[in-house]
């Protein structure tokens, strides 16, 4: 059996990996991270990813799925290496592509047999070329009888669905002038997907293109009805039926048209950045990306400006205590890389607000790596907690268990009675709207309560 190493044990090698070491395939993941193989090797996933603990458990119990922190091991022992491992925005937005060097260095360095490095990593167009060109060098002053083979294979896995999505991609992109790499990842991937998925083979820079021409897209999508949000609000209309009258043309499709705060995480924010400086280096300017990325740092800072406008008539938030629920970027992950709460809260802090918060998986990133906030924001056991005496309340995450956390009692132990709804759970719920002086996106209808109005 076609022997595995996955190098970088992220969000998307970890789970790679043990999916396919979960369809018998032996699998070595490495990462530079010692700390993490030490956990991982006794079954502690590091990132939060529903379905993923059972999968690893499973993976180590049948002994098909190993870690080491030895690039040389994993490297030697492998057939096919999946380069994993992260490539985040540098300051002028270029994608960093240090750690794709380290571990393109050292399998030119320690290969010993014919191998297909397939880089799964979000990866520059031209990236995947030059790899080819350094491995077939390197190969070449060892005089290594043995071809290495390179394919671009972008991951378009989401975060909180990454098992499912890896068991069940919408497609499969390689990128590869190598008849036998797509051979050899036709047999990785027939053995593990779980239905029919269509294949696109293409040449390298078309595959990469592919990656950030998709995530860019999706962040314009949403940057499209967060734009006409804000315009929904001034005029009277409302964006969540704007967005189902659009998304009912299958030309356009209800997908990615839910109006929030913006979007963030480790992927839109970085690549539509990635996509633009490619964009900048080769003599095109990228307006439409460009406008998406600028709207977005907009939407953050509107939401802000609505909670004080709302609280303060957009003045200082001095002496007001506002309870953010949901940390992370998006429900069921631990993920806090570029989440809009990172920019709203800093929003209230600059204010003056006191700010609380609960997130029920994004509190621990939250603290590691805001620690500006050390002492600051006061992270709560509960949504009960946070709520508690607090004169509004964010809901900022859609996280599945705030549907319902008995809003009577929360609104009864609260100061004031604002609820700002910025991903709209709430908005045809009549009994939010009795308890709450309700405020959603993109829409103006009554914020005031029955109540109050009686
Ligand atoms: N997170 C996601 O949902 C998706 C991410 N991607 C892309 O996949 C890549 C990885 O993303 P994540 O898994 O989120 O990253 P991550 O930041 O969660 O994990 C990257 C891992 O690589 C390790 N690493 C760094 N240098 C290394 C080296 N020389 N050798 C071995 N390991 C090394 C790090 O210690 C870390 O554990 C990125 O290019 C990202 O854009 C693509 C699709 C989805
Ligand atoms: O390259 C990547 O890393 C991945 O990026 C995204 O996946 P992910 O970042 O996990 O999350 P999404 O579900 O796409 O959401 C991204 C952001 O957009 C926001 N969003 C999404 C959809 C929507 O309608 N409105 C909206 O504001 C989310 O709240 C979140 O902040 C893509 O959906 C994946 O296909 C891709 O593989």
């Amino acid at each position: 059996m076609v022997k595995i190493g996955v190098m970088g044990t992220g969000y998307v090698g970890l789970v790679h990996g043990a999916v396919l070491a979960g369809h018998g395939f032996p699998v070595t993941c490495m990462d530079v991270d010692a700390g993490k193989i030490g956990r991982l090797s006794r079954g502690q996933s590091p990132i939060y990813e529903p379905g993923l603990d059972e999968l690893l458990a499973a993976g180590l119990r049948a002994g098909t799925l190993s870690f080491t922190a030895s690039a040389k091991d994993v490297i030697r022992g492998s057939d096919v290496l999946f380069i994993a491992v992260g490539t985040p925005a540098k300051e002028d937005g270029s994608a960093n592509l240090d750690h794709v060097q380290d571990v393109v260095q050292a399998i030119g360095r320690y290969a010993n047999g014919p191998k297909t490095v397939v880089c799964k990593s979000t990866m520059p167009v031209g990236t995947a070329r030059s790899i080819a060109r350094y491995l077939d060098g390197a190969l070449k002053a060892r005089n290594a009888p043995y071809r290495i083979d390179v394919a671009s294979n972008p991951e378009f896995l989401r975060q909180g669905k990454a098992v499912s999505d890896s068991l069940a991609p919408s497609r499969v992109v390689v990128g590869t002038e190598s008849e036998d790499a797509k051979r050899m990842l036709q047999t990785v991937y027939a053995a593990h997907l779980r239905q029919e998925v269509p294949f696109l083979f293409t040449n390298w820079e078309t595959a990469e293109m592919v990656k950030y021409a998709s995530n860019s897209f999706l962040a314009v999508k949403i940057s499209f009805v967060n734009e006409l949000a804000l315009l929904a609000e001034k005029v009277g209309a409302n964006i969540g039926d704007i967005a189902a009258g659009m998304g009912l043309d299958e030309r356009i499709s209800p997908h990615f048209l839910q109006a929030g705060p913006g979007y963030g995480g480790s992927c839109f924010p970085k690549d539509t950045q990635a996509l633009l400086d490619v964009g900048r280096r080769n003599g095109e300017e990228l307006f439409v990306v460009s406008a998406a990325a600028a709207a977005n740092e907009k939407q953050k800072r509107r939401m802000a400006d609505k909670i004080a406008e709302a609280l303060a008539f957009g003045g200082s938030l001095k002496g007001k205590t506002v309870a953010v629920l949901g940390l992370s970027f998006k429900p069921e992950t631990d993920d806090i890389r570029y989440a809009p709460s990172y920019d709203i809260i800093n929003g209230l802090l600059s204010r003056g607000a006191a700010v609380k918060a609960y997130c029920p998986q994004g509190m621990k990133q939250a603290k590691r790596q805001w620690t500006e906030w050390d002492g600051i924001v006061a992270y709560c056991e509960s949504e009960a907690e946070c709520a508690q005496h607090a004169d509004a309340l964010v809901l900022m995450t859609e996280w599945p268990q705030f549907r319902d956390l008995g809003w009577d009692r929360i609104a009864r132990s609260m100061r004031g009675g604002h609820f700002f709804d910025l991903r709209n759970q709430f908005a045809d719920d009549p009994r939010i709207r009795r308890l709450f002086r309700y405020y959603p996106v993109g829409s103006n209808e009554p914020a005031y309560t029955l109540e109050e109005a009686q």
